[in-house]
């Protein structure tokens, strides 16, 4: 099952945005009144202060980190008591680091079996959260490895079998691991769902309830995303144990640094139009543009190369390698306007994107916060602009209300704005 159809089956409707629930009630699980929410967590302001080890420090600086960011402050100290634990934060404001350093903190580097199991969504966010790892565990002497789908089984068999402490993986070719004998988890202390609001939903959720049946039971468990609904935080008991829980409210949700607009395209036939008007303004910088469907993506691409536009595209269909190829040509700079479905939208670090378009509307409310969130990464600046057909201003005016944000017609001197 390819990542765009797990985010279709998540889809809230294909009109506008319902509600699962009652849209009085803060996205928050209720953080006031619930004794478990952090509400007023003593950060640890300084890495220095947080009891790591020096060769862990040593890896952070190096790696250019130089204070922790709040959710850092906040939950690293908390994960390393060993609670369960529930991080949100803003998009781009550090969770990779949080969950990386809790962990690389815990390992036994003498010991070289998985300790730690991560799960992301997508390939591409595996592997670059395995990039973060090696990188801040680059003194510790620990093995950090991607397996995700698309690459060769038996070269994470090798792996295996050679030692490794830390496994970061997708949950269809973990799972298969499993299964065939190939990954043992009984040393596993640490469980993380990166992006876990999408990995509790239906299109992901059987594989997770499978891989917790190879979980030791007193493995740690921590669930990191920017948007945790109601819905997914009801089902947390479940399979947790009193986590300590950091969350943002959903009308903090969108970054100041990001600016809004929408462009009133009126109708659909009109939005190519519109893309080609504003292609220099968006050449400024690495933009990625936002489609609904794997097939719009292709057209939009093709569109867009046929009047001399150069672009790049990106979606599941794609073989493992293009894959690789176009992502890494859009991170060096080679290609510097991405097209793609929302298996970019989530989690993918790419500190020049500071502009976004929104060619669809998402067809999920989270999906909007995640994918705005590929600009203005760790407080850079960002914009993200919206096209709208007169069918989707209702959806639009939802999303305002719904994260209490303002998204503004775009002026004519955009280009001076970015
Ligand atoms: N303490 C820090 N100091 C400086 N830069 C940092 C620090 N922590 C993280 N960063 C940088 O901030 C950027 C965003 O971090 P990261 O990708 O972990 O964000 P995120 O919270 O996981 O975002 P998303 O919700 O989009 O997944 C990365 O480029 C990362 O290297």
């Amino acid at each position: 099952q390819s990542e765009e159809v797990q985010t279709q089956i998540n889809d809230w409707s294909q009109s506008d945005y319902k509600d699962s629930h009652d849209p009085t009630t803060p996205n928050n699980g209720g953080t006031g009144a619930d004794p478990q929410v952090e509400d007023e967590v003593e950060g640890v302001d300084d890495f220095d202060d947080m009891g790591l080890c020096d060769q862990l420090l040593r890896g952070i600086y190096g790696f250019g980190f130089e204070k922790p960011s709040m959710i850092q402050q906040k939950a690293i100290p908390i994960a390393l008591k060993g609670s369960d634990m529930i991080a949100q934060a803003q998009s781009g404001t550090g969770k990779t680091g949080t969950f990386s350093i809790a962990i690389l903190q815990q390992l036994d580097p003498g010991l070289k079996r998985c300790q730690a199991l991560v799960l992301a969504p997508t390939r591409e966010l595996a592997s670059q959260s395995q990039r973060v790892m090696t990188a801040l565990g680059d003194y510790m002497g620990v093995v950090c490895q991607d397996m995700v789908g698309g690459n060769h089984v038996a070269n994470d068999v090798n792996r295996l079998r050679e030692g490794v402490h830390v496994v970061i993986g997708t949950p269809g070719r973990i799972l298969h691991l499993l299964r065939k004998g190939y990954l043992d988890l009984s040393a596993v202390r640490h469980f993380v769902l990166d992006e876990a609001d999408q990995m509790l939903s239906r299109g992901f959720l059987d594989q997770i309830k499978d891989t917790f049946q190879y979980l030791p039971r007193d493995a740690q468990i921590i669930l990191v995303s920017a948007t945790l609904p109601p819905e997914v935080l009801d089902i947390t008991h479940e399979f947790m144990r009193n986590p300590r829980r950091i969350l943002v409210k959903r009308e903090e949700l969108t970054l100041q640094g990001i600016q809004q607009f929408y462009v009133n395209v009126e109708r659909e036939d009109w939005k190519l139009d519109t893309l080609c008007d504003i292609y220099d303004t968006i050449t400024v910088e690495k933009t990625i543009i936002f489609c609904n469907m794997r097939g719009k993506v292709e057209w939009l691409e093709r569109e867009m190369n046929r009047r001399d536009f150069t672009v790049s595209a990106m979606h599941a269909g794609l073989s493992q390698k293009e894959r690789e190829l176009i992502l890494r040509s859009f991170r060096t700079g080679s290609s510097r306007v991405l097209i793609s479905t929302d298996l970019l939208s989530r989690g993918i670090d790419v500190q020049q994107v500071s502009l976004v378009i929104n060619f669809d509307l998402p067809m999920e409310r989270e999906s909007y916060i995640h994918r705005i969130g590929r600009g203005g990464r760790f407080g850079r600046k960002g914009t993200a602009i919206n096209f709208v057909t007169s069918d989707d201003f209702r959806k639009m005016e939802d999303l305002q209300k719904f994260y209490n944000t303002e998204i503004l017609e775009m002026p004519s001197n955009i280009a001076s704005l970015l």
